[in-house]
């Protein structure tokens, strides 16, 4: 309590002064200059991005204002109405450069600006994928996005210590969150990954088979095309110094792959360049509907398959042996024909065999011809319906697998490889009412590819056997020895 006696309190407001006024006035110039040194170039950078981002959105803009004020309204009207004339032209002549140079490019910023922009920070909390660390946010960065029609390509800067595998884990979640129907996702380099958006399915119509080619050197061993990817373009299988192994379930379509071979083979057949040998143990319901495509086939898995096996188990030693020391590669050149050995159901021969002394002898010869042909020019086209590592033991010396529809997800990476699944190849998510799409993936190839294999009808499998038996066919001389172009034998 105060006393009469005390001082009084000191009553007055000490004037309160802001601490910049305190600042010298020469600081004060420094300090602008450099606030102003580090804000212009970033919004000039922020306004160059947003021009880079939506490039139509703004130079239309710009540029229709800009032709309004210099030469008035009736000018800007011809322009547009010129220019939505050239549009429509250019759509009739060439759909496809259209659709490429113009309308996925007006898509894409019409999707940035109205889907991925605006819900991106928040998905990304929700979905978990951003961080939180001492009160600073990690957020994921937005990059550069690309509508193709059928997907959406969104590129993405993870936050620092994040690894694909969360992006993997939410991948269904991001599907709904930015409408559409999957998404999948895949590592371009170091902390950047892509999304792929699918929006619909560009396979889901059957591929017709192209024309066959009349000339046996327009086959292309090493690039032969068997049907077409999601992203349009040729699927190509190579097939020299490769095995190609094909898995899926009943109607997933691995008639149409094998099929699709032989279609782009056979004027290579027909001129004796490539020779194909069959193994159907089902009896020959499917290599039987073409007969003519084969040197030899053999309709069951007992002894005659086991003794075709160990003809052609031989045959690559004895090539092999020869080739030692003189070339390293079966080639064009060779006086001898490229072989082909098509297996309907593997497992019928290596698993489901009862007699065990003959499974042994097929899965030997087997092992032998895909480890050791590839050099002397043998390849093996295996199909089988089942995956597990007890009915094909030797996956892993086919270096191209091909998983057409599957039963159950585990499969996939059975088929493709560890992590192949959590990349995306959704073997087991493939319809059944598109037989022939699959999954790919090649050795060496980073991720695995969609693709679908041709369509081969019956009728189709009428005319590949017109083909190869027309008496008018080209037979392709070989040199009498490599180099030697003026003639030899036709196989
Ligand atoms: N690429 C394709 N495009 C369109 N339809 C296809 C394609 N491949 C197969 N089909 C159709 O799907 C059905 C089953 O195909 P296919 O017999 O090739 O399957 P599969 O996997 O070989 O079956 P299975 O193991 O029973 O022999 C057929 O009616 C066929 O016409």
């Amino acid at each position: 309590m105060a006393r009469w006696v005390d001082p009084a309190p000191f009553e007055g407001v000490r004037p309160r002064v802001p601490w910049w006024m305190l600042v010298p006035g020469k600081l004060k110039v420094i300090a602008f200059v450099a606030a102003l040194g580090w804000l212009v170039p970033v919004v000039l950078v922020r306004l160059a991005l947003v021009v880079l981002r939506y490039p139509v959105a703004v130079l239309v803009p710009v540029a229709a204002a800009w032709c309004s004020s210099s030469y008035g309204l009736p000018p800007l009207v011809l322009g547009v109405l010129a220019l939505a004339a050239a549009l429509v032209i250019w759509f009739g002549l060439d759909r496809a450069s259209f659709l490429r140079l113009v309308w996925f490019r007006l898509v894409t910023e019409w999707r940035r600006a109205t889907v991925y922009a605006p819900r991106w920070r928040t998905t990304m909390r929700l979905a978990e994928l951003a961080k939180e660390s001492r009160g600073r946010e990690y957020l994921p960065r937005l990059r550069r996005v690309r509508s193709e029609g059928w997907r959406d390509r969104v590129r993405v800067r993870m936050v620092p210590a994040q690894s694909s595998d969360a992006w993997e884990l939410r991948r269904d979640g991001l599907a709904h969150s930015f409408n559409s129907r999957s998404c999948r996702v895949r590592v371009l380099k170091p902390r950047t990954i892509e999304l792929d958006f699918v929006h619909s399915d560009p396979l889901a119509r059957p591929v017709p088979v192209p024309a066959l080619a009349q000339d046996a050197d327009a086959v292309d061993l090493k690039r032969v095309v068997v049907g077409r990817t999601e992203t349009g373009r040729p699927w190509r299988i190579r097939l020299q110094g490769n095995q190609i192994l094909g898995v899926g379930v009943p109607g997933a379509g691995k008639g149409s792959l094998l099929w699709s071979l032989v279609w782009n083979l056979a004027p290579a057949v027909r001129g004796g360049l490539v020779r194909l040998y069959g193994i159907d143990p089902k009896g020959g319901m499917e290599l039987g509907q073409c007969p003519d495509a084969f040197t030899r086939l053999v309709f069951d898995n007992g002894r005659e398959a086991v003794e075709l096996l160990e003809v052609l188990a031989a045959e690559v030693k004895e090539r092999a042996a020869r080739y030692r020391g003189v070339r390293r590669l079966w080639a064009r050149s060779n006086d001898e024909p490229f072989t082909v050995l098509v297996v309907d159901e593997l497992a019928d021969l290596i698993a489901y065999q009862a007699d065990k002394g003959l499974r042994e002898r097929a899965l030997r010869a087997l092992q032998t011809v895909t480890s050791q042909g590839r050099a002397p020019g043998y390849a093996v086209v295996g199909l089988v319906q089942d995956p597990r590592k007890e009915v094909v033991a030797f996956r892993h010396l086919f270096g191209t697998r091909v998983a057409l529809r599957l039963d159950e997800a585990v499969q996939v990476d059975m088929v493709l490889g560890d992590g192949a699944r959590q990349r995306g190849a959704a073997a087991h998510e493939i319809s059944e009412g598109t037989p022939g799409v699959a999954w790919v993936k090649t050795d060496g190839k980073g991720q695995p590819e969609r693709a679908r294999a041709f369509h081969v009808t019956d009728a189709d499998l009428v005319e590949l056997a017109l083909y190869l038996t027309a008496t008018d066919a080209t037979v392709h001389d070989f040199p009498a020895c490599p180099g030697d172009t003026t003639g030899g034998a036709a196989a």
